[in-house]
């Protein structure tokens, strides 16, 4: 066509002739219905298509749904004798559930005005988007507020059924909502109702160390809002915020007789400063309900019975005198058995949230090792030795480092590394042992790289530490998982280490006494007050079969699935 126009424009013939015998032409009569068909066809067919796939099944279902749903109570009509000014205010109508409101209210202490003092992130007031922070509240439900005390108001509120009404004056400048995203664990304690300085404690929320709580307001330097993780609620709470926290334990460490540890158990808060003053000497008022729930876990991969496998295998790091060296710092004030502290541990100790995020381990990665810990005699090394025992092509121990001499049967790399007390101190003194001590004269220590040559083999390395090498192996370098083994009751104990023996400075071991039990369990409830933050898994030993599951379950957890730990291993900061 197009080559026959263009012959027909250089002939200089009529336009309109050609046009008019083009499109009378049979050919293209008959090009243009097939078209015609073929598009009612592919039209048609897309349609159909996509009406009967699944997800627009799912929305038109949800349409009818909605549709269908009759949205109660209806709102009251719009009062009609609104002031001339009406621009000043603004009417705020919200139906009451059984959410909370989630506000605070304050009385400017002069005036005697009321005003919205907090708004908490997640709560009716806050989804409305229509109450905000610093809004004048003039009426509610028709009751005039000025000069009514702030628990008056919110009787008001708290009596009202269905909706309630709020004439308010909206504050002119919002302030700017500092929302990033940021989840932290928390290292310290805290309760609302035990703070006085909290200005309304309750749209507080108390949280205990090793909790994970989502961040979702800073805008106020000296209140944040958080959630506690998992959380089913959408409504925040108060929380301290860094700053404000490390002040109280400032205080409140100062005011104590001396305590190494005193800042990790406060409970009871010290007066506010008068910089705080100006900030928190707010009347405010509020009631909030929250729930809590809980998640459970299930055993993925092993059986049961895989755990009674009774396999021969090299049992690595089972040392007995590198666990003596350990037993005497349990028993004396000076410790015997020295840990590494990272630079980054004096800075982990000094602040109340630790920031974390949510790490799953690449399959290609190297395996996370499994730190275990407990009061001595509770059976970190049996559970241990089962695991690996188990199945020795997955698990394995770190083999230690001594100063002493080989005995005739043993192998340097396979019972110990046997070096020179030289190379032993240069390695202590270069921060390449998680923890050392002596027994008897000789040296005896587990190095980073021992760890580090376990998982390059491709296998999980399974070492038992002290607590005080917890800060050695929360590293971006080892990102240890650190599961603390916790004694049952005395009761328990008594019943099922009938059997069992305890490790002792002499060539036979003995049976339990009670009061092994009893100094067991007093060592638990130290370890447990100073280090419990750190710890991401805790099994409590009681049947020695459960225990094995509940190991081998954690640990699988470890490997395959997110984890919340240090955000400093994914970024670190410090070299
Ligand atoms: N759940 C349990 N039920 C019965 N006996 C147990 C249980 N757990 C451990 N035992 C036994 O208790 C004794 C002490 O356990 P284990 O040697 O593992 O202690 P440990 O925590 O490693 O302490 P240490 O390093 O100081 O010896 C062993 O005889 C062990 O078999």
């Amino acid at each position: 066509v197009i080559d026959e126009v263009r012959q027909s424009v250089s002939e200089d013939i009529d336009g309109a002739e050609i046009l008019h015998s083009l499109l009378n032409a049979a050919w293209l009569q008959s090009l243009l219905k097939v078209r015609k068909h073929f598009s009612v066809f592919h039209a048609a067919h897309l349609i159909s298509n996509t009406v009967s796939s699944p997800c627009f099944q799912a929305l038109l279902s949800a349409h009818d749904t909605v549709a269908q749903k009759d949205y109660e109570p209806v709102l009251p009509p719009m009062p009609e004798d609104l002031p001339d000014d009406e621009e000043a205010t603004r009417i705020v109508c919200l139906v009451k559930n059984k959410q909370p409101l989630g506000a605070t209210i304050k009385r400017n202490e002069i005036t005697g005005e009321i005003f919205v003092a907090r708004v908490i992130h997640g709560g009716l007031a806050d989804r409305s988007g229509l109450l905000h922070a610093g809004d004048r509240i003039i009426e509610v439900n028709g009751f005039c507020v000025d000069g009514m005390e702030p628990e008056q108001v919110i009787q008001v509120v708290a009596k009202s059924q269905g909706t309630i009404m709020f004439k308010v004056i909206p504050i002119t400048e919002r302030p700017v909502h500092n929302q990033t995203m940021l989840y932290v664990r928390a290292m310290a304690d805290y309760s609302p109702h035990q703070d006085p300085t909290i200005p309304c404690a309750d749209a507080g929320m108390s949280f205990r160390r090793g909790d994970v709580l989502e961040i979702v307001d800073q805008t106020d330097a000296l209140w944040w809002q958080a959630k506690k993780l998992p959380s089913n609620t959408s409504c925040a709470g108060l929380i301290p915020s860094t700053n404000l926290l490390k002040r109280k334990q400032r205080e409140f460490w100062w005011s104590q007789p001396y305590q190494p540890h005193a800042y990790l158990t406060f409970y009871f808060l010290s007066s506010p400063t008068e910089e705080d003053m100006m900030a928190i000497d707010e009347k405010c008022v509020e009631a909030v309900f929250k729930h809590q729930t809980l998640t459970c876990t299930e055993l993925r991969t092993f059986k049961k019975s895989d755990l009674v496998s009774e396999s021969s295998f090299l049992s690595v790091g089972f040392r007995r005198s590198m666990r003596l060296c350990r037993r005497r710092s349990h028993s004396t004030t000076q410790p015997s058995c020295h840990t590494r502290c990272p630079s980054s541990c004096h800075s982990a100790l000094n602040s109340p949230y630790e920031e974390v995020v949510r790490y799953q381990r690449h399959p290609q990665d190297a395996h996370r090792p499994i730190a275990l810990l407990g009061p001595p005699g509770v059976g970190v090394n049996e559970l241990r030795r089962r695991l690996i025992e188990m199945n020795p092509n997955i698990f394995q121990g770190a083999i230690p480092h001594t100063t002493r001499a080989p005995k005739g049967y043993e192998e340097s790399g396979r019972e110990y590394y046997f070096t020179s007390r030289e190379i032993f101190d240069n390695m202590m003194y270069n921060n390449r042992f998680l923890e050392y001590g002596e027994n008897k004269g000789n040296h005896y220590g587990t190095s980073i790289e021992s760890v580090k040559e376990v998982l390059n083999s491709g296998k999980i390395c399974v070492i038992d530490i002290e607590p005080n090498a917890i800060h050695a192996v929360r590293t971006h370098e080892l990102r240890a998982y650190v599961i603390y083994v916790k004694p049952p009751p005395l009761e328990r104990l008594r019943e099922t280490r009938q059997e069992a023996f305890i490790t002792t400075n002499y060539y036979v071991n003995r049976p339990f006494k009670d009061e092994d039990f009893q100094e067991m369990e007093e060592s638990a409830r130290k370890i447990e007050s100073q280090y419990c933050q750190f710890f991401d898994h805790v099994i409590v030993n009681n049947e020695l079969q459960d225990s094995c599951i509940q190991l081998l379950t954690a640990v699988t957890k470890a490997q395959d699935e997110p984890q919340w730990v240090p955000a400093s291993w994914i970024r670190p900061t410090e070299s």
